[in-house]
């Protein structure tokens, strides 16, 4: 990308980006001298060299050389990178600068002196409502309890599908290592290592996954049907707000959860598999 002040000195002498011998963008002054790689191309006319300058960068491909040079100057391969931004990268850069901001901004619960300070203990019950222990303890339990196959067979692949997000979300945190809000508070209860970091979000891919889960294998009425879609999005969406979490981590914790539960489906554990588990266990 080109530093401001590359960018302000193009502006001073008139340079215009263009072509570099390998297809990428440098910066070169109209108003002195084309560099030799621009005139061995078009003979020594400036103007057809300027013309060239606005071809497509596919049509340039090919011609590259590991250096470029400018106004006769060779300079290294990482000088032009810096010059040359890609229309990805500068997409990825602004959507992240916005996440930063945004996430900053709606960080309104990361303390007591925040301005929704007060309701920080609230979020927290919320916290609590998404976190790993709680639902596996509950699924657990009602497997426990539990006298048919079917409610049996549904608390088991729920317990499995528990365990795969803890492991996926590891596995996924620890890959990625992205840091945590700087404004976040670190005072999360029962944590793995790996949850000093921030991407995706836990509690956005258990919420997500555990919504449909039990939408599709409770017999729920439909304000309960709400109810937990409710719950679900406020789980994720108190990440933010305690500060926690950046905006893209709950973003993609939600859609990774969403995808979790078809991987649950495929997996799933079936009663003849079920009986041989229980038989094997007693
Ligand atoms: C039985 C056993 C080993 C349970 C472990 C449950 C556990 C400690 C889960 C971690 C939950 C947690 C704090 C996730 C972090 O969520 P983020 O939304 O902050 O990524």
């Amino acid at each position: 990308m080109p530093s401001p002040k590359a960018r302000s000195s193009a502006a001073r002498s008139g340079s215009v980006p263009c072509a570099g011998g390998n297809g990428r963008y440098e910066f070169v002054s109209l108003s002195r001298t084309p560099p030799p790689h621009l005139l061995q191309r078009q003979g020594s006319d400036p103007t057809a060299a300027r013309l060239r300058a606005s071809e497509s960068p596919s049509r340039r491909r090919g011609s590259g050389s590991s250096t470029s040079s400018t106004g006769g100057q060779q300079l290294p391969e990482e000088d032009c990178m810096k010059l040359n931004p890609s229309f990805i990268g500068i997409a990825l850069s602004s959507l992240l600068a916005i996440d930063l901001w945004l996430s900053k901004r709606l960080g309104v619960c990361a303390c007591e002196d925040a301005s929704w300070g007060s309701v920080r203990p609230l979020m927290k019950l919320v916290e609590i409502s998404g976190h790993g222990i709680p639902w596996l303890a509950g699924a657990a339990y009602c497997l426990y309890k539990s006298d048919s196959a079917a409610g049996q067979e549904v608390m088991l692949n729920l317990l499995m599908a528990l365990v795969l997000d803890l492991v996926l979300v590891g596995v996924m945190k620890a890959v990625v290592r992205r840091r945590r809000p700087a404004h976040n508070r670190m005072d999360m209860f029962a944590t793995f290592s790996v949850d000093g970091y921030s991407f995706p979000s836990g509690h956005a891919t258990r919420a997500a996954m555990c919504a449909r889960f039990l939408l599709a294998h409770l017999v729920l009425a439909a304000p309960l049907r709400v109810l937990v879609l409710l719950w679900a999005t406020f789980v994720g969406f108190s990440r933010v707000l305690l500060g926690r979490h950046h905006v893209t981590d709950v973003t993609f914790g939600f859609l990774m959860g969403y995808w979790q539960y078809n991987l649950v489906e495929m997996l799933w554990l079936s009663p003849v598999m079920l009986q041989s588990t229980i038989g094997q266990l007693q």
